[in-house]
């Protein structure tokens, strides 16, 4: 199959794991006899040093032209001081919206190998394989009016709105994903304080009424994110607003043992998608080679599942991860077992090594069936 990627590596260790996903996706491709073209763009602050806005036309229509878009990350402190319309994020933000990606799925998987790198008790974190489905183009990130206000901008508005059809297209999406898994699904709101989230129930009952074959429950956000840590395997499907989808991912991630582990696809409808990791640009550590790549190749890896259709790469790429990790070799953030960490570059040789290797065993094993 022959596919264009958009490839959008943004600023510090998104540059660093972007590198990762695409010699994994080349990997992929010389094993599976598939043509992945690579096409650049330009998005976050990176665009602003190169062109004065953080998500210039061009990367749109790069992107529109293209099968799916891997992303990097976005943002650092060289921009933080920059005026709202000119900051990284706006970029990542407009390309969500631009693109029509209101469904951000957000995987929480705990590798058996890394429960000692994981801060909770091994007894909390095994087993766990939650799917966190996150509204991604509503909310509080993209309501009007914001902005401050007053005659010495004394007054700072943000406002939160949601229509009815971006909360029954994400409820929709999130019972068909419960449906495929284990058929539970956790609406969390905040429904004693915000009309939004009141809405939020209303169209999580409808739909809870029209799919009597999914378990569902409400759950308010601040028990949620209490439940997420002290049980998370209470959890299978969890599908909540944008802002709320964004801290419990990043808290979610403590399960895995590291943020370098959780990867995400944004979608819409069609099964177009912009594949990116749940973390950010993480200034402190780079340029270090320090970074942990796992997480953007399993989002390459969500790729290949989601948009197009290529299970068995994806879970090709998924084993030689597992194995990587099963053979301890770690980066800095899950724990430093001296002898067996790597920089990011060598983490990605390793994985790129392990997904040759199972290609060799499965060519011996072919040859003896
Ligand atoms: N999708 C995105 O592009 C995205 C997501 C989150 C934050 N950001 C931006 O990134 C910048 C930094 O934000 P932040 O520091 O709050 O969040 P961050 O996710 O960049 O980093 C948080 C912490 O996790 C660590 N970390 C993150 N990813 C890692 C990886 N792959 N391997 C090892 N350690 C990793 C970092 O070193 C840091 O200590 C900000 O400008 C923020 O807006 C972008
Ligand atoms: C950088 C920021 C705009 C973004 C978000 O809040 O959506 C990030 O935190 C994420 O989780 O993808
Ligand atoms: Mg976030």
């Amino acid at each position: 199959m022959k596919k264009r990627i958009a490839v959008l590596p943004g600023d510090g260790i998104g540059t660093e794991v972007a590198e990762g996903a695409m010699k994994v996706l080349e990997t992929v491709a010389s094993r599976f006899g598939h043509q992945f073209e690579f096409a650049f763009g330009k998005i976050g602050g990176q665009a602003i040093d190169s062109k004065g806005t953080p998500l210039p036309d061009e990367t749109i229509n790069l992107c529109k032209e293209s099968d799916a878009v891997l992303l990097g990350a976005v943002g650092g402190p060289k921009w933080d001081k920059m005026p709202p319309e000119l900051r990284p994020e706006k970029g990542l933000l407009g390309i969500r919206k631009e693109l029509g990606l209101f469904a951000n799925l957000r995987p929480v998987t705990a590798f058996d190998s890394l429960i000692s790198s994981s801060p909770l008790k091994k007894e909390v974190v095994q087993d766990v394989d939650l799917l966190i489905v996150r509204e991604l183009t509503g909310g509080i990130y993209f309501g009007k009016p914001s902005g401050r206000k007053g005659e010495n901008r004394e007054t700072a508005v943000d406002t939160l709105q949601y229509e009815r059809h971006e909360i029954e297209r994400i409820v929709e999406k999130a019972f068909t994903f419960a449906r495929m898994r284990n058929k539970k699904l956790t609406s969390v709101d905040k429904a004693n304080v915000l009309e939004s989230s009141r809405m939020w129930r209303e169209v999580v009952d409808e739909a809870a009424a029209k799919n009597p074959d999914i378990e569902v429950e409400h759950m308010l956000v601040d028990a949620a994110a209490m439940k997420l840590i002290s049980n998370p395997k209470a959890f299978d499907v969890i599908v909540t607003e944008n802002m709320f989808g964004d801290i419990l991912s990043d808290e979610a991630s403590m399960i895995t043992g590291s943020l370098g582990m959780l990867p995400s696809a944004s979608m819409r409808s069609d099964g177009y998608g912009l594949y990116e990791p749940v973390h950010g640009s993480a200034p402190d550590i780079a340029g270090k080679n320090m970074a942990n790549p796992l997480a953007m190749i399993l989002s390459s890896a969500m790729m290949l599942k989601y948009s197009f259709g290529m299970k068995e790469e994806a879970e090709a790429v998924e084993k030689a991860v597992t194995e990587v990790l099963d053979a301890g070799y770690r980066t800095m953030d899950l724990g430093s077992n001296s002898s067996c960490t790597l920089s990011t570059e060598k983490m990605i040789k390793q994985v790129v090594y392990q997904l040759e290797e199972d290609d060799a065993t499965a060519g011996i094993l072919a040859a003896y069936a």
